[in-house]
């Protein structure tokens, strides 16, 4: 089920996010076994040291009643009245020894889980960024990039307490309480009966209490992963923001969403809160229980004083494994509504599949064709209603249109980002489809118009097109587009660092930059989105030229704004509406009268104004 937020009566209205998915399921046995599954590959190296030492931590911890038990009647209160000074100080070094090799187990045990613990969130992180890696463009379309972040940060962290304490200490608690309840009943049956008859009656009062939490933490995971989500749209959209003072408008929904999370955390941890003192209460009625009855089995003599303090003890024992339980399901329930999010990533087939032992696509020669191709990316709206092109190798294709006419959509296909619903992409006559996507990539050049720079050096930058070229290869390609003189006068040349997205560098540099990207790759079919930013006349004959040396030789689509650069195209496609209305050179479409014509006299007219 998904919900859509809207706040209303006030500039939130504004804002609109579509939460992430509410998962419904209860709680699910077979996710926490998949869960596991990631401590497999660490089970025969650390899993033994961790029993062994998880065993004997809990087996000293119920020894020491025992001893409390023979101290009281074999050394201090005997039956047969003589007190052993000698018997309580071997009873005393004993419970020493017992605390001394409880300590030891525990140091160790820590030791190992949170070691074991590391490792599952270290493989599960890879796994999740790994997949993440694989989805197709379908699955960003749908999601803000912040809910993304949140899965692969704040969910996995979510089970990083569960790996590395939180399982050993629910095994420990377990092994404890169902060793308490062995001893109790073994040493007297009617006795411990009666003493842990309120565990069931704590069960079911507390059942509602349960569903409730349950809710209530999914809740909170869904608030903060908005938050995650208006943060990072946020602090993108940061200078549109500034430079349309929407500060107060934006802090505003910024507090709302802030507010609803806390909100939902408070109410979270006060049901969680209401676990203690049902805890409380049953405690208090057993502990009533054990001395009025106990109290009676000692008159009747069938039970000792000894014994009575042991039982006290390890129904003092009792009680506590079974409210950290309570405050672990809490942990347990976060940590489970983390894990379905993270699965149902993992789960996420990438909506573009490479067929079962795909065949390379071997060097290609650089023939395009789309034949009959027809693409929606929601049902019902088709952005391409029948494209049919042929491009030879090595011809320069201008695509020009009215805005959302389908050029990008065009391009994303023969990337093959996404499948069309009906015909086909070729390349040298081969479906795109039948091939693996990392040849077909690696052959399909991609320059953007929004050029992403990542954090960096300028080398680094340019070398994203083909990581083992060598700086000489480097410098080849930013001189061969003219992008050398302006790195060489950078504070630090080409090991200038840059930012993530460029900041630094203007829009031309960041252009031509990623013009020398694209020519160290070298890719046989090169798509161009042009940068619509006017840019002064000096670097736009700049671009132009280094647009010369990057289409030689090779199959190229540009979607193009500049004059210059569709004049100088073989072929001019002309889309409207997903239609290909028009095409030819621009002296054949000039002549024609038509679209293009329309297009070309409203960018004069416009120039001229
Ligand atoms: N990710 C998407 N999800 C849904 N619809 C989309 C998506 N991307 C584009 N569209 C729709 O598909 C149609 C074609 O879009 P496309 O980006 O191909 O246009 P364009 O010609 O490249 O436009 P522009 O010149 O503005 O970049 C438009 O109606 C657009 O709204």
């Amino acid at each position: 089920m998904s919900e859509q937020h809207t706040a209303r009566g006030d500039n939130r209205e504004r804002f609109i996010y579509k939460d992430d998915e509410i998962i419904e399921k209860p709680f699910n046995w077979s996710q926490l076994g998949r869960l596991f599954q990631y401590m497999k590959p660490y089970s025969k190296q650390l899993l033994p040291l961790v029993i062994v030492t998880m065993v004997l931590g809990t087996a000293t911890r119920l020894a020491v009643p025992a001893i409390i038990i023979m101290a009281i009647d074999e050394a201090i209160s005997p039956k047969n009245g003589e007190t052993s000074l000698t018997k309580l100080y071997m009873y005393a070094g004993l419970m020493l020894l017992l605390y001394v090799i409880q300590w030891a187990a525990n140091t160790y045990r820590i030791k190992y889980t949170s070691l074991i613990g590391q490792r599952v969130i270290f493989d599960l992180r890879q796994d999740l960024f790994r997949h993440i890696q694989k989805l197709s463009f379908r699955f960003f379309d749908k999601r803000p990039a912040g809910s993304v972040l949140v899965r692969v940060t704040n969910d996995v962290n979510a089970l990083q307490d569960l790996f590395t304490n939180g399982v050993v200490n629910l095994l420990m608690d377990c092994v404890q309480l169902i060793g308490i309840i062995v001893i109790l009943l073994l040493w007297n049956f009617k006795l411990g009966a009666a003493v842990m008859i309120t565990v069931p009656l704590m069960f079911i009062v507390s059942g509602a209490l349960r569903r409730r939490i349950r809710f209530a933490w999914q809740d909170v995971r869904m608030k903060q992963s908005r938050i995650n989500a208006h943060l990072n749209e946020a602090i993108q959209g940061m200078k549109v923001t500034q430079a349309y003072t929407q500060e107060k408008a934006n802090f505003s929904f910024f507090n709302h969403v802030n507010n609803t999370n806390i909100k939902a955390w408070n109410k979270a941890s006060a049901l969680n809160q209401a676990f203690g003192p049902i805890i409380e209460i049953t405690s208090a009625i057993g502990t009533l229980i054990l001395f009025w009855y106990g109290s009676h089995l000692i008159q009747a003599e069938v039970i000792t004083v000894g014994v009575l303090v042991g039982f006290a003890n390890y129904v003092g024992n009792f009680w506590d494994p079974i409210n950290r339980l309570g405050q672990m399901y809490a942990q347990l329930l976060v940590a489970m509504a983390s894990s379905e999010r993270i699965f149902e990533f993992i789960d996420e087939k990438p909506t573009v599949v490479e067929q079962h032992e795909a065949d390379k696509l071997a060097s290609i020669r650089g023939d395009v064709k789309f034949d009959s191709i027809v693409f929606e990316y929601e049902k019902g709206r088709p952005a391409l209603k029948g494209i049919t092109l042929d491009v030879k190798a090595g011809q320069t294709i201008a695509l020009v249109g009215h805005t959302g006419s389908g050029k990008s959509t065009i391009m994303n296909l023969l990337c093959r980002f996404y499948d069309p619903v009906e015909g086909a992409v070729l390349i040298d006559g081969i479906d795109i489809r039948n091939v693996s996507i990392e040849s077909l990539r690696s052959q399909v050049g991609i320059v953007l118009q929004d050029t992403f720079i990542f954090s960096g050096s300028i080398r680094d930058n340019i070398r994203y097109g083909r990581l083992n070229a060598s700086d000489d290869d480097v410098v080849k390609a930013a001189t061969a587009v003219d992008a050398h003189d302006f790195i060489m006068n950078l504070p630090d040349g080409y090991d200038t660092q840059v930012q993530e997205r460029g900041n630094i560098l203007s829009m031309g540099q960041r252009q031509l930059l990623s013009f020398a990207r694209a020519l160290l790759a070298d890719p046989r079919v090169l798509i161009l989105d042009e940068a619509t930013a006017s840019i002064d006349t000096e670097t736009e004959l700049k671009i132009q030229e280094a647009l010369k040396t990057l289409l030689k030789g090779r199959t190229s689509f540009i979607v193009a704004h500049r004059l210059s650069t569709i004049r100088n195209a073989d072929r001019i496609v002309v889309l409207d509406h997903g239609v290909i209305v028009e095409q030819g050179n621009h002296e054949e479409l000039i002549r024609h009268g038509g679209t293009y014509n329309g297009l070309i006299e409203a960018q004069y007219r416009f120039l001229s104004a």
